[in-house]
């Protein structure tokens, strides 16, 4: 559905996009992922047509990009593009007058809208009376306005409390069941973990890996991982290289990537004569992919 290829953009002498290629299927989460200043604001950008790429190539529906594609995308962006003393349903209106919606139209879709987003009992409530979680909402609503292909959400999460958090994970997946495609950027690994099928890691300037969760867990070759406390570390990491077992820093954590399952007394009697004070198992999650790839 949105195909890029090869996509270079430099801002003076900073090269922030270098042959940076994705590739969105229709009606999936894409999560976009990568350290901060990696380059995923800037690829926004150039897909809805606000900025202009050196080199590469995009299509959207088989389309290049252009102001034709632009109705086709709705934004999310990051800070909540809203009017505060404007109501949930003028603020709607408004965007809908923008995209050129016709009064009657203008009006089907600021309840369908604030519907999606479960905000018609605040229809009449101005912005500045919502809490942080009804106003990410309403920002969601905003981009849905026109009826857009494609959903680009930029960090839809950052900044709120789980309740409201789990709220907006329901309604990226309702927009995904109406068959709108999703492009998400995150920070937050846990939430690329739950909502996206495909998930691509931006650094230096292009993908350096894409696929599913499960196609991404390949690149490590550990059955499962602990993390080992312990005041005695050095010995705890030679006996690891003994028994064949990569070792690696997850912030403070001392983790062993185990090659196959063992049992946890197994696990015990492979730091036999050590002073371990816990061990933690876990499968080989998101966030252990994403500091080797960024961090390698
Ligand atoms: N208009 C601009 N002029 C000059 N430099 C820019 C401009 N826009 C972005 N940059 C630089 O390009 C780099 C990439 O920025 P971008 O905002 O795309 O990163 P990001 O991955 O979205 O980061 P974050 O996760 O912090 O939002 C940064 O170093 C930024 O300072």
């Amino acid at each position: 559905m949105l195909h890029i290829k090869r996509l270079s953009k430099s801002f003076g002498k900073r090269q922030v996009l270098q042959d940076l290629t994705l590739h969105v299927q229709l009606g999936e989460i894409y999560g976009l992922l990568g350290p901060n200043g990696a380059g995923k604001t800037t690829t926004i950008n150039i897909i809805c047509n606000l900025l202009k790429e050196d080199r590469g190539e995009i299509t959207l529906n088989k389309q290049p990009i252009s102001e034709a594609t632009k109705s086709l995308i709705g934004v999310a962006p990051q800070d909540n593009l809203l009017y505060n003393s404007l109501t949930c349903a003028e603020n709607l209106d408004f965007f809908a007058r923008i995209y050129g919606l016709s009064a009657q139209q203008r009006w089907e879709q600021v309840q369908v809208c604030l519907e999606a987003v479960n905000l018609v009992d605040r229809a009449k409530s101005p912005v500045e009376t919502l809490s942080g979680g009804m106003k990410r909402r309403l920002n969601i609503a905003v981009a849905l306005v026109h009826q857009p292909k494609l959903v680009i959400l930029d960090e839809p999460t950052t900044g709120l409390d789980i309740e409201a958090r789990y709220e907006v994970w329901e309604l990226i997946r309702n927009l995904k069941k109406q068959g709108i495609t999703v492009l998400l950027t995150t920070h937050l690994l846990d939430e690329a973990e739950r909502l996206c099928d495909k998930i691509g890691i931006i650094k230096g300037g292009r993908i350096v890996v894409e696929g599913s969760l499960s196609a991404l867990r390949e690149l490590i070759p550990a059955q499962e991982i602990v993390v080992v406390q312990t005041r005695d570390e050095e010995s705890a990491i030679a006996r690891a290289k003994q028994l064949g077992f990569t070792h690696r820093r997850y912030g403070n954590d001392l983790a062993f990537w185990l090659p196959k399952h063992l049992e946890l007394k197994e696990i015990i009697a492979c730091f036999d004569g050590i002073a371990v004070d816990a061990i933690a198992r876990s499968p080989v999650r998101l966030e252990h992919i994403y500091v080797e790839v960024t961090q390698g």
